[in-house]
């Protein structure tokens, strides 16, 4: 392909993730994995080109751009090579008009700065939302130590803040190493690990994972729990749940799923009622502290939807609380950093049940935000997470 036929594809791709963006369609990821399969004829180098301009104009764009155009003008405004491309060659794009729109840049939604300036997050902890995510992988203890599978893996990892955790090259692909399929290790980001340490969970304890998707934090639970006690891992996503099984059985995690019905879930964990000692409540949240991985996921968000993830939240806190037992406790996670998904959210919880307290404990990253912990990709190099842990008071 030509340069400027790069140019081209990443445009046309772009109207699709658009497209989908304003629909609730698919992520960014899956429209171009499915436009690279459609097709094949397009090189292993042209991909990486077209990704790499198609996801520079989804960062440079803070609000849904009309246009895939309008989107790449915007990339290539102040970038004279890539302006040069806009030739009108054949497969090229027409060449740029005077005056001609260009999508607003900016990090997010103009309400959405200023709700994420308002949760303490200045102009440099919002470009970091941005970045390049890196990639992190967890030890998986139950197999290998950390310093063990650094020393086995066929490529550069460096010691990250997690004491499990190890930081490589991103996009390498980990995946398809003889490692991964020994169950040798999980790519979990780092900070994902450290919300997992604060629920500090003990062999032989009786744990629920109440919202576990396909387990990223299960495992990591499990192996802390040495496999020994009793793990559960809920959720009422089924396709999501089902992805466990097999994940546990590579990392040797001795695990029970079960799958919930909304609306019933206290019912379906009537065995379980104030019998946890420990609970993980990874609640459902609008992801701002994911947009390194999942950029045009600022696209898709509006006041009406963070209200709904809020109360989806009291929701699972609620039927998660329900679970544990005087003197057990429960760590509330969620990847947003807005206080209204997280320090609002135990405000909220502690002010009508008096029978809790907030108990951190020490953790190697984060800092103080409301009655919990923060990470920020900026501060922390992590993704961005809220999390607290408490504890129902023995009468
Ligand atoms: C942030 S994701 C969990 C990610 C997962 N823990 C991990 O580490 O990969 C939130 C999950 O909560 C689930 N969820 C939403 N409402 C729920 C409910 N009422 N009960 C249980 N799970 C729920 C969603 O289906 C989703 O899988």
């Amino acid at each position: 392909m030509t340069p400027s036929a790069r140019v081209q594809a990443a445009i046309d791709l772009l109207d699709a993730v658009i497209a989908a963006a304003k629909g609730q369609g698919a992520s960014a990821d899956r429209i171009a994995a499915d436009w690279f399969r459609a097709r094949r004829y397009v090189g292993s180098k042209d991909r990486r080109a077209i990704r790499e301009l198609v996801w520079s104009a989804i960062r440079a764009c803070g609000d849904v751009p009309v246009s895939g155009r309008a989107a790449m003008l915007r990339v290539a405004q102040g970038d004279a090579a890539l302006t040069a491309l806009f030739d009108g060659s054949n497969y090229g794009p027409a060449p740029i008009k005077a005056g001609e729109a260009m999508a607003t840049g900016g990090v997010a939604p103009g309400w959405l700065v200023e709700r994420l300036a308002a949760s303490g997050l200045d102009d440099q902890e919002r470009a970091a939302l941005l970045g390049r995510a890196p990639l992190d992988i967890r030890a998986n203890t139950l197999k290998i130590s950390c310093e063990d599978l650094r020393a086995r893996l066929p490529v550069e990892a460096e010691p990250a803040i997690a004491p499990h955790a190890l930081r490589l090259q991103s996009g390498t692909a980990v995946e398809s190493l003889p490692e991964f399929a020994e169950g040798l290790f999980e790519v979990q980001d780092a900070g994902s690990q450290i919300a997992c340490l604060a629920l500090s969970v003990q062999p032989g304890e009786a744990v629920v994972d109440l919202c576990a998707g396909a387990g990223g934090k299960t495992l990591s639970l499990g192996a802390a729990m040495e496999n020994r006690g009793e793990l559960l891992a809920c959720d009422i996503d089924r396709p999501r749940l089902s992805r466990l099984p097999e994940r546990a059985a590579r990392a040797g995690v001795l695990v029970q799923t079960r799958l919930l019905n909304p609306g019933r879930e206290i019912e379906m964990l009537a065995d379980w009622q104030g019998r946890a000692d420990a609970v993980m409540i990874d609640a459902p949240c609008s992801g701002t502290g994911t947009w390194r991985r999942n950029p045009e996921a600022r696209w898709r968000l509006d006041t009406k939807a963070i209200d709904r993830y809020c109360a989806m939240q009291a929701n699972v806190l609620g039927i998660g609380a329900s679970l544990v037992r005087p003197g057990g406790r429960l760590t509330y996670v969620v990847c947003s950093l807005l206080d209204a998904e997280g320090p609002d959210r135990i405000d909220t919880f502690l002010a009508v049940n008096p029978g809790w307290q907030v108990d951190m404990p020490p953790l190697p990253a984060g800092c103080p935000r409301g009655k919990g912990i923060r990470l920020t990709p900026f501060g922390d190099g992590t993704d961005g997470f809220f999390f607290a842990t408490l504890v129902r008071r023995v009468n």
